[in-house]
């Protein structure tokens, strides 16, 4: 987990905005000063750790500062990363699978944030433990999304049910619940069509493809998970709220970890939601999913070494 984490780390020094320059100033210069203090406020904020979150982090800082003015920069990073451990320590998800025959798992979200790469890491994932997957091709409204998602079941050998560029999404989903019973796969993972929170009458089509989901099986879905591109800023916010509004949400995927100067976002959303997050997307290939451990997100973003 450590060597994914680590992409995390490198995607935050490949770019390097205010906030890493900050970083790099303040960890590595030595003596922790009132304007390197300042500097690293403004830094936690570009990154959109939120206010509660920025206050929190600078306080403790500054409280240990006063006691000691020889205080480095090394110690204000540790102190910083214990402070964000713990305010995300209730989000860290760990999800079981084989409750439920088939157990039924929803990826939801915007357009772009990772949904289809998620279900094949997510497929791949499973595979490796042992269970037997069927993806469902829900996302019948981009014209490749298709094709990307039966090119990732060609590739790591996953059965899928798909079905043509415009068909009605809850079609396809019901129909992959039917084919994963008669199959008897272990767990069905549905990708769905990318959509923004604002359009209220595809936020209805994802109402309608859970209650036909629900009519299939009751108890499901067992798992509905909202897909957020990490990179994207605190509009992540609004838009998790409101589709737990449309699709009940039990959890958040956070992905482009490996690839933001702003991973700070997460925060507000746990703190806002209180969903655990289960996984992080951390690149763009099948094993480049990893549980969110907050003690290895907090040490990245203050780049703590652990190796
Ligand atoms: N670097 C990086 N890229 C990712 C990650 N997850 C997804 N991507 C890339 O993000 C882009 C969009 O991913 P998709 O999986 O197609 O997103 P989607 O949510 O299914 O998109 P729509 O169907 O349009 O809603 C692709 O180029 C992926 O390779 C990740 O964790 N890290």
């Amino acid at each position: 987990m450590r060597g994914l984490f680590k992409k995390f780390k490198d995607g935050l020094k490949r770019q390097t905005p205010t906030f890493q320059k900050a970083f790099n100033g303040i960890f590595s210069a030595g003596k922790l000063d009132d304007a390197a203090l300042e500097q690293l406020e403004e830094a936690l904020y570009t990154a959109d750790f939120g206010h509660e979150t920025v206050e929190e982090i600078i306080e403790e800082i500054k409280a240990a500062y006063k006691a000691d003015k020889e205080m480095r920069g090394e110690d204000a990073a540790k102190i910083g990363a214990t402070v964000l451990a713990r305010v995300l320590k209730g989000a860290e998800g760990r999800v079981q699978v084989g409750q439920h025959t088939p157990e039924i798992i929803c990826l939801v979200g915007v357009n772009g944030s990772g949904k289809t790469t998620t279900s094949a890491k997510l497929a791949h994932l499973y595979q490796n433990e042992g269970y037997s997957i069927l993806l469902g091709a829900c996302d019948t409204f981009r014209a490749a999304a298709n094709e990307q998602i039966k090119h990732w079941a060609d590739r790591l050998n996953i059965d899928i049910v798909a079905s043509q560029h415009g068909a009605d999404s809850a079609a396809v989903a019901f129909d992959a619940l039917d084919a994963a019973k008669s199959r008897s796969r272990d767990i069905v993972i549905l990708d769905t069509a990318g959509r923004l929170h604002t359009k209220g009458n595809l936020m209805k089509e994802l109402e309608k493809m859970h209650r036909v989901i629900q009519k299939q099986e009751p108890t499901a879905p067992h798992h509905s998970w909202l897909v957020v591109d990490g990179s994207l800023g605190s509009n992540s916010i609004e838009q998790a709220r409101v589709f737990h509004k449309s699709f009940p949400l039990t959890g958040l995927i956070i992905t482009k970890l490996d690839g933001t100067s702003r991973g700070g976002a997460l925060v507000g959303i746990y703190r806002e939601l209180k969903l655990p997050i289960y996984f992080v997307g951390l690149g763009e290939q099948p094993d480049d999913l990893q549980p969110f451990s907050a003690e290895n997100y907090s040490n990245a973003i203050f780049g703590i070494t652990d190796e």
